[in-house]
């Protein structure tokens, strides 16, 4: 026997992955995932110490101090304490481990991404075909956005729309579906320009990957070049060494399908996916639109809790109640828990995907939810546009002492232009500065960049290129700044201005004002309301609030509401009566609420 993957080990001898990985640690062993090998000789040190524990258990004696002994000093050497104090049976070590592992696991979301043609919707469709159980009632599957598949090895989701402007779009609002990225490709054509793009919105994403080779069953195929071509992105395969994993497949006759299934499995169980079922709802939007007959549908992918029919959903500004609930092979159901994508019959408006859902206790609660949510959008909208006023000085800027990084998206003409560029960037980088160059291509910037510029907060440069309107007009609303120059010079110096600019905002707590608790108010909607007077500065809403009653601080939260009469406020000055609305309820007479607020300053 020679070297030996980690998981067929673990499957030879009946352990799950992560207790062989903890052995392996205890054994000081070196690996990079699952699926890298390991030595003869770690094998039968392995096996030596699964036969002790084995024996351990059946005398009473503890598994632990096996591994413990080969472990300096982690928190495995506290487990022998507790044995010591037990010594009687051991049923202890499981029930031990427990509390940690409360949340259960939840299936994987996976996306599939790559460059045009080379089979991301074959996959898909023969995984469906093949793993999604034939629909019971009614045989229409409808589209939703997702579907599971059933595998030997438990349930994967998987996002039914491929390529990367879906995953991105969903990104772009600040959600993440996909736990495991698979990039899609053809051993026939290699890296494409959609593969790098691909790879650059996993990456900036800090998905996991697992590159699947496809149209293997092609003549021409030529899977070594694809893992060549591969490592001079410095994904490195597994077989040369690296953490890549590489599965070579076909979508037309299935061969390595169950072999890609498998892996997504494994990469599941490292990344240790847990939601909980019992917990505070929370999901994202996949899809939605409008159904002629039905209304509005929307597909939900539940993150967190479990959604039920009758229950109140806020998402972005408006709310539904859910009227009716679908899961992705069209049958009715009435409750959906973690990782599973439902499609929700009950929106007034149509949700856009990436929009994160919550649920509200009841319809109240929902109108609540969004008034503040509308307040809250004022704001910043106030307070980014205050920002903005303050970046244009970039004089003010200097560079600091910390490592800073440069997100940049670089276009130009000629595949020349691209390495020339690249390698006057290179020597910009210094202790101080890391220029991050996410994605380089040859044409015009695309919708793609401008969505991966707006997740990773980068510029896209252009040399020789200009973006076409539609793509201005993205980048605009989103505020990605597109630069185009037609001088080399003229881009670098423009690096030289974004390293020099890179400052992390630094926010300061200022004193705004103090109130006096006069009088509490109680409102049927927003609960207890301080009925105060101003007598120092001015309030403002969503300023932080400090409580102090006597000489005792009692509650620090937020100012979530101000009112001068009936009327909503956002501003109350010294000398002047309000009732102020804390996210807390037990406020009192004689009170003192001091208000301050965070601010950017200025570095020098
Ligand atoms: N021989 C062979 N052909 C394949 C395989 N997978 C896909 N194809 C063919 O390749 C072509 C493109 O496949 P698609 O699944 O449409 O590719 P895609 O990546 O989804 O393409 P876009 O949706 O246009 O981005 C089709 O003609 C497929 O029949 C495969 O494993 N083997």
């Amino acid at each position: 026997m020679s070297k030996v993957r980690i998981y067929t080990l673990a499957k030879e001898l009946g352990v799950d992955n992560h207790k062989m990985l903890e052995l392996l640690d205890g054994l000081g062993v070196a690996y990079k995932s699952v699926s890298s090998t390991i030595e003869e000789e770690t094998v039968e040190l392995i096996k030596q110490l699964l036969a002790e524990e084995a024996g351990a258990d059946t005398t009473g004696a503890t598994a632990e101090p096996a591994v413990a002994d080969t472990t300096p000093a982690t928190e495995t050497a506290a487990a022998p304490a507790e044995p010591a104090a037990t010594p009687a049976r051991q049923p202890e070590t499981e029930p031990a481990a427990e509390p940690v592992n409360e949340v259960p696991h939840r299936a994987p979301v996976v996306t599939i991404m790559g460059h045009v043609d080379h089979g991301k919707t074959s996959l898909l469709d023969y995984i469906r075909k093949t793993k999604v159980a034939a629909k019971e009632a009614g045989g229409i599957t409808q589209h939703v956005g997702a579907f599971e598949a059933k595998t030997s090895k438990g349930k994967i989701v998987f996002i039914d729309t491929p390529g990367h402007e879906a995953f991105t779009t969903i990104r772009a609002r600040g959600a993440n579906v996909a736990d495991i990225a698979i990039i899609v490709i053809a051993a026939d054509d290699s890296l494409m320009p959609q593969t790098r793009e691909a790879i650059a919105h996993a990456q900036a994403a800090k998905v996991p990957m697992i590159v699947a080779i496809n149209k293997v069953d092609l003549p021409q195929a030529d899977p070594e070049k694809v893992k060549t071509d591969l490592t001079q992105l410095n994904l490195v395969p597994e077989e040369y060494g690296g953490d890549v994993v590489v599965v070579p497949v076909s979508a037309k006759t299935g061969e390595g399908v169950e072999d890609l299934l498998e892996y997504i499995s494994l990469t599941a169980e490292l990344e240790d996916l847990r939601a909980d079922p019992k917990g505070q709802f929370s999901g994202v939007i996949i899809e939605g639109r409008v159904d002629k007959q039905a209304g509005v549908l929307a597909t939900v992918m539940v993150q967190e809790g479990t959604l039920h029919v009758g229950d109140f959903l806020v998402v972005g500004e408006s709310y539904g109640k859910i009227k009716a609930m679908t899961d992705s092979n069209g049958g009715r159901i009435k409750e959906a828990g973690p990782s599973t994508p439902v499609q929700i019959l009950g929106f007034s408006e149509v949700p856009s995907s990436g929009e994160k859902v919550q649920s509200a206790k009841n319809e109240h609660a929902a109108r609540e939810v969004i008034a503040q949510r509308a307040d809250q959008r004022r704001d910043e909208e106030d307070a980014r546009d205050r920002r903005r006023a303050q970046r244009s000085l970039e004089d003010l800027l200097g560079p600091l002492g910390e490592v800073r990084t440069v997100n940049l998206i670089l276009r130009a003409d000629t595949q020349g232009s691209v390495e020339a560029i690249q390698g006057i960037l290179a020597r910009k980088e210094s202790d101080d500065v890391k220029i991050n160059v996410m994605l380089s291509g040859i044409g015009a910037p695309t919708e793609g960049d401008v969505l991966l510029a707006s997740t990773a907060e980068a510029t896209i440069l252009c040399f020789s290129v200009t973006p076409a309107g539609g793509v201005k007009k993205i980048a605009d609303t989103k505020g990605i700044e597109i630069k185009s120059f037609r001088i080399i010079y003229e881009l670098i110096d423009e690096v030289d201005r974004l390293i020099k600019g890179n400052l992390e905002p630094v926010f300061e707590e200022r004193y705004l004002g103090r109130a006096e608790v006069r009088m509490v108010i109680r409102h049927p909607k927003s609960g207890n309301i301080a009925g105060s007077y101003v007598t120092d500065g001015m309030f403002r809403r969503n300023a932080k609030a400090k409580v102090t009653r006597g000489k005792q601080v009692v509650y620090e939260g937020t100012v979530v509401g101000l009112k001068r009469f009936k009327d909503d406020v956002r501003e109350v000055q010294t000398g002047y009566e309000c009732g102020i609305n804390l996210d807390w309820n037990d406020v009192m007479e004689g009170d003192i609420i001091e208000a301050t607020e965070m601010v950017e300053v200025e570095q020098a």
